[in-house]
C-alpha cells in the first residue's frame, strides 16, 4: 500500500468529469465545464503528492499556495482532469495544464461532494463520530473496542487509522475528504460495518466531512483551544455545534457537565442539536461531573466505585434502565469518556438488540480496559508508571488529579517548542501544585534552544514551591535533567512501591523534533527500561499501541 496515498477502494466504477460536474449542480455546487474534452476519473486527491492513475485532482486555494499551482505535478502523477474555482482554473490555463477541469465556487464543500460520488460512500460502513475539546481519542477506541463485540469496526483518529489489520499512521485528527471517503469505501469492501472516528473542529472548519453523515455524533466538552482558529468560544462552538444538525447526524449524544463554566456549553449544545430536529440524548456526569447539570438529562451517572486503577460505574436511564461497566484507565475523565462511547453504541442500535452489548459492558476486564495508547497508559502498577498526552495546563491538572495515591507523585514533564510561550510557567505551576517531585525535560523544542524553555516551565514551578514553603505546607523538589531519556530513567531512580510516575505530554508520540531531526522517543518505552532496569514489574505493551517496532510510521 502506498502509505501517502493511503486507504484507496480495491474497485472504483469510472466516473465522466461530465456526469460528475451534473452531479456537483444537483448537489447545489453550480459547476462549468472547462477545457478539453470528457475524462473519467476513478480516484480523487487534493494533495499532488497523494494523486495516483486515474485521479481526479482538486486545487484548492490554501494559506501558502493555490493548488492550482500544483495541477502540473498532479498530471504527471496520472491524473486525469481537475476540479478547482476560477482563479484556479486561470493557472490551469496560465500553466498549459491539458486537463478537463471542473469550475466551481466553493471547491472545499465540491469536494465532499464529489469524493463521495467518486467512491460511492454514502452507503459505506455506520460512523460514529465524536467531537469535543478533550476526550476524542480515548472515547473513538473505547467505542470501538464495544463495537467489535458484535461487528467488524474501523478507527479513524489522531493515532492511526485501522480497517481490521491494516493500520496507518494519522496525519490528521480527521483527515481530508478525499481520503476519508476512500478510506470508507475501502474499509467497507474489507466488511468493515461501523466506523468510530474523532471530529476535530479544524475538520468542521475546512469542511473535511462535507457528504458525511453520521449515525451517532458524541460530544464530550468544551474548553478554551484552538482560538487562533475560532477566534471565539461562541465560534468554537458554532463551529463542533454543527456536527448535530440533523444534515450531518441521525442521534446526538451531548455530555452535559463535564465542565464548570458559566456558559454551560453541554446543555447549549443539547438545546442546539434539539432545536434543530435532532434525536437527541443527553447525559449528566453526577459523582464525575464539574457542576450540576440544567434539569434532567436522559441518562445519569449514577454509581461510581475505584476498581483497580479504573473504576466501575452504573448508568441508569431516566426510565430506569442500567448499564454497568467498569474502565480499566486511571483517571475520573476517562469514566465519562467511557460512559460516552457506552451510550453511543448503545444508541447506535435498536433497543431490541442492546442484550449482547449489555453483556460485553458488564463483563470484566471489558471494553474499557483496553489500552489506548498514551492515553493514561499503564506502564507498570507498583510503582504506577504512567504515559500520559496531557500537554496543556487543564490536561496536566487532570491528570495528576487522578493518579494522587498514598505514595508521591513523581511528574515528568516539558513544554513544546515554536508553541503558546504563555502556557509554560502555568504548566510549571500547575506541575507543583499537583506533584510531590518535578522533573522537567524537554518535548518537542523543534527549532528552539530547549534550555530556555526548561527554565521558563521551572521558573513556574519554583514559584509555587517558595508559596507552599512560605505557608509550611507541602515540600516539593523542582529538578531539572535533559534529555527526557535521563529524566525518566531519575524519576525511576527514586520510586519506592507506593510512588506514582507520570511522564505527561507526548503520550504515544515516538518521534522528538530536535532542531528539525527526527529523534526517536517513545515515553512508553523509556519508562518500560527504566522500570525494568530498576527491577520492577511492568506491564506488557498494550496491542494497539503503534510504535516503532510495529514498522508503522509516526506524525512528528
Ligand atoms: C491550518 C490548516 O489546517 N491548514 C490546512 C490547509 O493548508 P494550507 O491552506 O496551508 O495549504 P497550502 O499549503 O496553502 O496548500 C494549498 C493546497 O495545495 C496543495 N499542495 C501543496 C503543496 C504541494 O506540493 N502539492 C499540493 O498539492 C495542498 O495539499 C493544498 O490542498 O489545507 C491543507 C490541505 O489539506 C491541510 O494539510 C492543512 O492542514 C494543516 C497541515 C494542519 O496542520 N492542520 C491541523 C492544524 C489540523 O487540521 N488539525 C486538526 C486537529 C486539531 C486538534 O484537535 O488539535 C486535525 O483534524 O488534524
Ligand atoms: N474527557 C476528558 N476531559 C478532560 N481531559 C481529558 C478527557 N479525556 C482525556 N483527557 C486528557 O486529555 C489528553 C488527551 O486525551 P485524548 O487524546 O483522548 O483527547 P483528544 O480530544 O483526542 O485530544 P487531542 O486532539 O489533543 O489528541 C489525555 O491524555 C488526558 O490527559
Amino acid at each position: 500500500m502506498n502509505v501517502r496515498s493511503g486507504f484507496r477502494p480495491a474497485q472504483v466504477a469510472p466516473v465522466s468529469v461530465t456526469e460528475l460536474a451534473e452531479h456537483l449542480d444537483a448537489e447545489g455546487y453550480p459547476a462549468q465545464r472547462v477545457g478539453p474534452e470528457d475524462a473519467h476519473v476513478t480516484g480523487i486527491a487534493m494533495d499532488s503528492r497523494k494523486v495516483i492513475d486515474g485521479d481526479l485532482y482538486v486545487g484548492v486555494s490554501g494559506a501558502q499556495h493555490h493548488g492550482a499551482d500544483y495541477a502540473r505535478v498532479a498530471a504527471a502523477s496520472g491524473a486525469r482532469a481537475v476540479l478547482t474555482d476560477a482563479r484556479g482554473a486561470a493557472r490551469l490555463a496560465a500553466d498549459g495544464v491539458g486537463l478537463p477541469a471542473i469550475v466551481v465556487t466553493d471547491v472545499r464543500g465540491a469536494l465532499g461532494a464529489a469524493s463521495s460520488r467518486i467512491y460511492r460512500s454514502d452507503d459505506a460502513a455506520q460512523l460514529y463520530g465524536v467531537t469535543g475539546t478533550n476526550g476524542k481519542t480515548t472515547t473513538t477506541y473505547f467505542m470501538r473496542a464495544l463495537l467489535d463485540k458484535t461487528q467488524h469496526t474501523g478507527l479513524i483518529g489522531t493515532i492511526e487509522i485501522r480497517a481490521k489489520e491494516r493500520v496507518v499512521p494519522s496525519e490528521f485528527t480527521t483527515p481530508e475528504a478525499p481520503e476519508l471517503h476512500a478510506l470508507l469505501m475501502s474499509m467497507q469492501q474489507d466488511g468493515i460495518s461501523a466506523v468510530a472516528m474523532e471530529v476535530s473542529s479544524h475538520s468542521i472548519s475546512y469542511r473535511r466531512i462535507a457528504g458525511l453523515r453520521y449515525h451517532v455524533a458524541g460530544f464530550t466538552n468544551l474548553t478554551q483551544d484552538h482560538l487562533d482558529l475560532h477566534g471565539s468560544m461562541q465560534e468554537y462552538f458554532e463551529t463542533k455545534a454543527a456536527l448535530f444538525d440533523p444534515q450531518r447526524c441521525d442521534t446526538a449524544v451531548i455530555t452535559l457537565n463535564a465542565t464548570d463554566e458559566p456558559e454551560h456549553w453541554g446543555e447549549k449544545m443539547a438545546r442546539h442539536a434539539a432545536e434543530q430536529g435532532t434525536e437527541t440524548i443527553t447525559l449528566d456526569l453526577g459523582p464525575v461531573a464539574a457542576r450540576a447539570c440544567e434539569g434532567e438529562a436522559d441518562w445519569t451517572l449514577t454509581e461510581l466505585t475505584p476498581h483497580g486503577l479504573g473504576h466501575r460505574f452504573t448508568l441508569r436511564h431516566h426510565d430506569g434502565t442500567e448499564v454497568r461497566s467498569s474502565v480499566g484507565l486511571p483517571g475520573e475523565f476517562n469514566v465519562a469518556n467511557a460512559a460516552l462511547a457506552a451510550l453511543m453504541v448503545l444508541h447506535g442500535s435498536p433497543r431490541q438488540e442492546w442484550g449482547p452489548l449489555l453483556d460485553a459492558l458488564a463483563v470484566e476486564p471489558g471494553p474499557f480496559d483496553n489500552a489506548v495508547p498514551g492515553r493514561m497508559e499503564v506502564v507498570s502498577k507498583r510503582p504506577a508508571g504512567i504515559v500520559d498526552f496531557a500537554h496543556n495546563a487543564d490536561g496536566l491538572a487532570q491528570a495528576l488529579k487522578s493518579v494522587r495515591g498514598d505514595g508521591r507523585t513523581i511528574l515528568v514533564f516539558g513544554a513544546t517548542g515554536e508553541r503558546d510561550v504563555s502556557k509554560r510557567p502555568i504548566m510549571g505551576a500547575v506541575a507543583a501544585r499537583g506533584a510531590d517531585v518535578i522533573i522537567v525535560t524537554d518535548d518537542d523544542p523543534h527549532h528552539e534552544d530547549p534550555a530556555p524553555i526548561r527554565q521558563q516551565v521551572r521558573a513556574g514551578a519554583i514559584e509555587v514551591q517558595q508559596e507552599l514553603t512560605a505557608i509550611g505546607e507541602r515540600h516539593i523538589e523542582v529538578l531539572e535533567i535533559a534529555p527526557r531519556a535521563e529524566a525518566i530513567e531519575a524519576a525511576v531512580a527514586m520510586a519506592d512501591a507506593d510512588d506514582v510516575i507520570l511522564v505527561a505530554g507526548r503520550g504515544h508520540e515516538t518521534i522528538q523534533d530536535v532542531a528539525g531531526d527526527p529523534v526517536p522517543l517513545d515515553d512508553r518505552v523509556e519508562l518500560r527500561r527504566a522500570l525494568s532496569h530498576h527491577g520492577w514489574i511492568t506491564t506488557p505493551p498494550a496491542s494497539t499501541t503503534t510504535g516503532p517496532d510495529d514498522g508503522i510510521l509516526n506524525k512528528s
